[in-house]
């Protein structure tokens, strides 16, 4: 039988609840991803951004770099090629991004919710990837709903906990590969670090994710599907019940090298100063605590934005 990420309809949360949470729970517990269907965001969302992004990268190389931030750690505004790389690769990946934080009306309730950049080249840039922040911070806390459940926690269990989140939208453009011979791929293997990821729109192959027999699974979904997958802090949160799966971009062969590929992931975080303390309904006596030691969200967030190239270590 030819395996494959499962995708459910989300519109089944309201009118079958318990066996849509028997069913996401299932499909994330076996791959750590999960296709979802009838998530009510218009294409046209989607589609402005990917216009406006689109329009950003066919700017000039300096241009472009002059809305870095590596003091931030990348955290808003864009990263070049080259600077990302997976935790254990020596080889950067071949992207270029840009991050969109949370829009913020008054005084940043934590200062690592750094104000957004705009590129004042593109109109509609804002408005466009805000649109889509917003939209996919509704969907990702629908999920979180099902997944409290699952969890056996209260359905808004995450609320609270991801209301003034760090999250990011990341807008990624792999150009094409001109050095065939390169030892970098678009995306090397890593795990996400956030809560959930919610990839929106990539319709172009390359995404693969890692079984546990060591076999990599091609991620194919119709169009429309966002594929959500869990991070490392919700891996962490839940005692591995949730696991978060390896994944990678691979490099097309052949004529499609010369092809670019834009995609959009949405990674939700915790509040900055959320206590990443293990569930105690995660804890059994098959399932021992592996994180006895609860960490700071943020803290946690720094220590591996260091390891993946973003942020310098401290001295
Ligand atoms: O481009 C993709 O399809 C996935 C990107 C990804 O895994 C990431 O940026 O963490
Ligand atoms: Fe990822």
């Amino acid at each position: 039988m030819t395996q494959h990420v499962p995708t459910l309809d989300i519109r089944r949360f309201a009118t079958d609840k318990e066996n849509f949470v028997a069913e996401i729970g299932k499909a994330y517990t076996e791959f750590g991803f999960c296709g979802i269907s009838g998530h009510g965001i218009p294409d046209e969302v989607v589609e402005n951004t990917y216009k406006v992004i689109k329009q950003f990268f066919a700017l000039p190389t300096e241009l472009k770099a002059s809305y870095a931030k590596p003091e931030q750690g990348g955290a808003r505004g864009y990263t070049a090629v080259g600077v990302e790389k997976a935790k254990d690769s020596n080889h950067p990946d071949l992207k270029e991004f840009w991050h969109v934080g949370r829009e913020l009306d008054g005084a940043a309730p934590h200062p690592s919710l750094y104000p957004n950049m705009w590129p004042s080249e593109i109109p509609g840039f804002k408005e466009a990837s805000s649109t889509l922040f917003t939209e996919l911070e509704k969907l990702g806390n629908r999920v979180l709903e099902a997944l409290a459940l699952y969890l056996q926690q209260d359905q808004h269990y995450f609320a609270d906990k991801v209301n003034y989140g760090n999250s990011i939208l990341r807008a990624i453009h792999y150009p094409p590969i001109k050095d065939t011979t390169t030892q970098s791929i678009r995306a090397g293997q890593h795990e996400d670090i956030n809560l959930i990821t919610l990839l929106v729109g990539s319709n172009e192959a390359g995404l693969e994710i890692l079984r546990r027999d060591g076999s990599w699974l091609p991620v194919t979904t119709i169009e429309g599907t966002i594929v959500v997958n869990i991070g490392d802090m919700l891996q962490r949160l839940t005692n591995h019940v949730l696991p978060s799966t390896t994944h990678r971009v691979v490099n097309p062969a052949g004529m499609a090298a010369s092809e670019p590929r834009y995609s959009i992931p949405f990674f939700m975080h915790p509040n900055p100063d959320f206590v990443i303390e293990t569930l105690d309904s995660c804890i059994s006596e098959k399932r021992p605590n592996l994180y006895p030691e609860p960490i700071n969200s943020n803290d946690y967030l720094m220590q591996r934005l260091e390891e993946i190239g973003l942020l310098k270590k401290a001295k």
